[in-house]
């Protein structure tokens, strides 16, 4: 592994409001699958967001590929993509085209290269029937689908996942996972589900806001044996932390 490849996390810390969310996250991350874990609250969106640059962390800094992707937004988009868990928050245009052709536009391809781009993307998906589709038009998982060639479109070489598979039905979910599995980017996927990280090799298990364990796939089954435990509580302090 060269230096600067990967995923840095250098002493991250972030605030919401007067409540430190997370605190104090350093992890060297070069596996070609991460997957991060942990339950409801524990701050797993909020480090999806300063993974991919989209705020700014109180403390600390996020380098990926060497890239610091606050400070060097084109670099970061040109490196690093990003799915959300709803895919109503990322789609933003009303038809396929425009929504695939944006990510593009903004690493500076021209409006040609761009649709070109776009085309040559939908038909690696076999969607090339989509191009003037409306966006809203979409089911729930085509729109998810929508998301993740509009994100492979600009060629990253990672892709972090916020729980892109919440509400999918198990079709569905096994086909976008052959898609991002197939992708050619280096996943760090963020779950409160096991079993949506079987196979990734490395775990990093997030709990109240800080790393609790970091290790290998073993580190699942030890999660689910917990959250068992704690499901078996009545206390649900937990959930609004
Ligand atoms: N806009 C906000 N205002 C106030 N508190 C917030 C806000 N966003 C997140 N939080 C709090 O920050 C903490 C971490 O939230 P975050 O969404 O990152 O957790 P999560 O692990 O992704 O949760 P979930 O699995 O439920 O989506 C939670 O306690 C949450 O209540």
């Amino acid at each position: 592994m060269q230096a600067g490849s990967g995923i840095q996390v250098q002493g991250l810390s972030h605030d919401i409001g007067t409540r430190r969310v997370l605190r104090g996250i350093s992890l060297d991350l070069v596996q070609s699958h991460i997957g991060i874990i942990g339950r409801n609250g524990s701050g797993k969106s909020t480090l999806a967001r300063l993974l991919a640059g989209l705020i700014e962390p109180c403390e600390g800094r996020v380098l990926i590929e060497g890239v610091d992707v606050l400070k060097d937004r084109r670099a970061a988009i040109a490196t690093v993509g990003i799915l959300f868990q709803n895919p109503e928050h990322q789609i933003i245009f009303p038809t396929v085209a425009e929504e695939i052709s944006f990510g593009l536009r903004q690493l500076g391809r021209s409006k040609a290269e761009a649709r070109e781009e776009t085309v040559r993307t939908l038909t690696r998906f076999g969607k090339e029937q989509w191009l003037d589709a409306s966006t809203e038009a979409l089911s729930q998982g085509q729109k998810h689908l929508l998301c993740i060639m509009a994100v492979l479109a600009m060629g990253p070489r990672w892709l972090i996942l916020d729980e892109p598979f919440a509400g999918l039905d198990i079709p569905t979910r096994i086909q976008l996972s052959r898609h991002l599995d197939g992708c050619g980017a280096r996943l760090l996927h963020i779950s409160h589900e096991p079993r949506d990280l079987a196979g990734y090799g490395r775990i990093c298990w997030l709990d109240k806001g800080s790393i609790r364990a970091d290790g290998g796939p073993a580190l699942l089954a030890e999660f689910e044996a917990e959250m068992i435990r704690e499901g078996g509580r009545d206390d649900l302090a937990d959930i609004a932390g």
